[in-house]
């Protein structure tokens, strides 16, 4: 039994699902994982070549997984790092409530609401296709938007602290997503998106 929310919403109305589960665990628990997180991730900011030009950016990531998988986006490759007592628990969650299994999670780290990410899909070889992402939010509400790829329909939500959201089926072939910048926001957010590669 679900005890924080009975009703699962699907935010797109075809060519995939975004099914948010609304919150998935007490405040406290969420404020837990939210503090260890930040204190124990060995967060990095992100480098990527775009247009020939080597950037750094303000939000940092990290990548864990069962085992040393290589991520590769936009030209730069990182190396998964183990898992942590945390992030296992949180991947166990994810799992229970969203019926699928990961392997791996990437996480972001915005410091305020000048960070965000682009318009993008997570559409890599490495993931398969009608692959299933679960994300857990934890910090600073948010906006999350759908746009999509052809007709340019866009859908949003609010991501709250301590929330699940789970995009699966054809979601990434036809829908591109953005977590837009705000000057409403000063508190940080950290993302857990759990996903599993396939072709390594
Ligand atoms: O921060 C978020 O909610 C989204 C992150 C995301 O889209 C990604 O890591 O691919
Ligand atoms: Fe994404």
């Amino acid at each position: 039994m679900d005890l924080f929310q009975s009703e699962i919403i699907n935010l797109l109305p075809y060519d995939g699902e975004a099914n948010y589960h609304g919150l998935v665990m007490t405040p406290e628990q969420a404020r837990h994982y939210f503090d260890v997180l930040l204190r124990d991730i060995e967060w990095k900011n992100d480098e990527a070549i775009i247009f020939n030009k080597h950037i750094i950016t303000k939000r940092k990531v990290a990548w864990y997984g069962d085992r040393q998988f290589a991520y590769t986006y936009s030209k730069t490759t990182k190396l998964a790092l183990p898992w942590t007592q945390e992030l296992l628990e949180l991947k166990l969650l994810a799992e229970r409530l969203s019926g699928a299994t990961y392997n791996s999670c990437l996480l972001n780290l915005y410091h305020d609401g000048s960070e965000g990410m682009a318009w993008h899909s997570d559409d890599e070889q490495s993931l398969g296709p009608n692959t299933v992402i679960a994300s857990i939010s934890l910090g600073a509400t948010r906006k999350f938007a759908f746009k999509h790829k052809r007709s340019k329909e866009t859908h949003s939500l609010i991501l709250e602290h301590g929330s699940l959201l789970v995009m699966q089926g054809a979601t990434q072939t036809h829908w591109l997503h953005r977590l837009p910048p705000t000057t409403t926001v000063s508190q940080a957010r950290v993302n857990l998106t759990f996903r599993t590669i396939i072709d390594q």
